[in-house]
């Protein structure tokens, strides 16, 4: 092992023993990690890939051309979309009757998680259930050139369980060598004027290279069924939120989240006839471009097996297009256990496209 290594070795070391976080307002203010060492990605990739050397591979996931014919001159955005599932909840609440414990330990699972987000480099990464965001995903990924926020669920259900590392929230991520942050908003939901326990972050960004502007968010809505009238109130609270930000749809816009939501809900009727004119990415793997995939989360619960459509990338049509998207699991590779697994490390599965800005300059949005 070389001195980098070494040194990198050490970096993963330091979060692996991480404790209970305090549970105080620091949790809204990210560090000062600038002065640590860059971290190069590959060998970062090696050092999680020795620490996962007693499991199964990673699962082969293809990216899908979905160019129509839009040259563009400037390299795409890479988003990423995944709810990681907070450890808290994993080991402590969700129930997933067919995952052994043993696959759900921190020190490994922490390396799949990593693993995902090294292999598909994302400039954007928007992350759900986040309960390691200062002690592993702020540090690191900091490191690695990002430059995050986060922003907790006001009363997280993590809290409830015994030895948890805090509340669990959104997180957003962007490569600080591609954009520059021009506003970034912290926004709690709210549901017929109620404040709800469910969050956001918006953030407006300049692309260095083509500097144009856009706004991206990630949002995680109340889980659970009999919840579809409350969601539905969140979504439209978020919309809002998005139209002003946005000055009117006048900045293209992304918006990726776990909205525990079918397709066939009010919030998903909501965000596709929005004025904000969007259209969910993940679509457009279907032969028709008009359908969602069968399923981003699947898992096995005591109430038994939940196989359900939940996550999407949402986009400005006019503004944007999706130049690929990378595929989900098949059924096989999920396998009879469904998620999380030895394999995967979480019950959600990470969803991925690229986007470049239309030809249209102060065109139609
Ligand atoms: N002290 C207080 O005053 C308050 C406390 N709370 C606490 O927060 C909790 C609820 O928080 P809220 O944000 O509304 O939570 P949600 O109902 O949105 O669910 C929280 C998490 O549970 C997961 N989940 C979904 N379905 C199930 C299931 N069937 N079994 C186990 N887990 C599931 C969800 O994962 P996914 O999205 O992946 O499906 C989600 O991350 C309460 O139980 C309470 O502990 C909440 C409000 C006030
Ligand atoms: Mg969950």
């Amino acid at each position: 092992m070389g001195n980098g290594t070494s040194r990198l070795y050490s970096a993963l070391a330091k979060t692996l023993n991480s404790s209970a976080a305090s549970q105080h307002p620091e949790y809204l203010v990210s560090p000062d990690s600038e002065h640590l060492e860059p971290i190069d990605p590959k060998e970062l990739l090696e050092e999680c890939r020795a620490v996962l050397h007693t499991r199964p591979p990673r699962f082969q996931r293809d990216f899908v051309d979905l160019r129509a014919d839009c040259p563009t001159s400037h390299p795409p955005i890479r988003v990423m979309q995944w709810n990681i599932l907070a450890q808290a909840l994993g080991e402590g609440k969700d129930n997933f009757v067919q995952c052994p414990l043993e696959a759900l330990k921190w020190e490994e699972r922490k390396c799949l998680i990593l693993e995902e987000i090294l292999a598909y480099e994302p400039d954007i990464l928007c992350l759900q259930e986040v309960d390691h965001y200062f002690d592993t995903f702020q540090p690191l990924l900091s490191r690695l050139g990002y430059q995050g926020t986060f922003f907790p669920k006001p009363w997280s259900p993590c809290l409830d369980v015994e030895h948890n590392n805090g509340p669990d929230g959104c997180a957003l991520f962007f490569l600080q060598n591609r954009f520059k942050l021009v506003n970034s908003a912290n926004i709690r939901l709210t549901a017929m004027t109620v404040k709800t326990n469910q969050v956001a972050i918006a953030q407006t960004l300049e692309c260095k290279e083509s500097e144009r502007q856009f706004c991206v968010a990630v949002t995680h809505l109340k889980a659970r069924t009999g919840w579809e009238r409350f969601r539905s109130a969140q979504g439209c609270d978020l919309l809002q939120n998005l139209q002003s930000i946005t000055q009117g749809a006048k900045v293209p816009l992304i918006v990726c989240g776990d909205f525990n939501a079918e397709p066939t809900e009010e919030v998903y009727r909501h965000f596709a006839s929005s004025s904000l004119n969007l259209n969910s990415a993940y679509k457009l793997l279907s032969a028709d471009g008009q359908s969602e995939p069968p399923y981003t989360t699947w898992k096995i619960r005591t109430s038994g097996e939940c196989r359900h459509t939940l996550d999407y990338i949402w986009y400005s049509q006019h503004a944007l297009s999706v130049t690929s998207a990378l595929d989900l699991l098949t059924e096989e590779q999920i396998g009879p256990n469904r998620l999380p697994s030895f394999n995967y490390p979480s019950d959600h599965l990470s969803l991925v496209c690229d986007f470049g800005f239309n030809e249209e300059p102060g065109g139609l949005l």
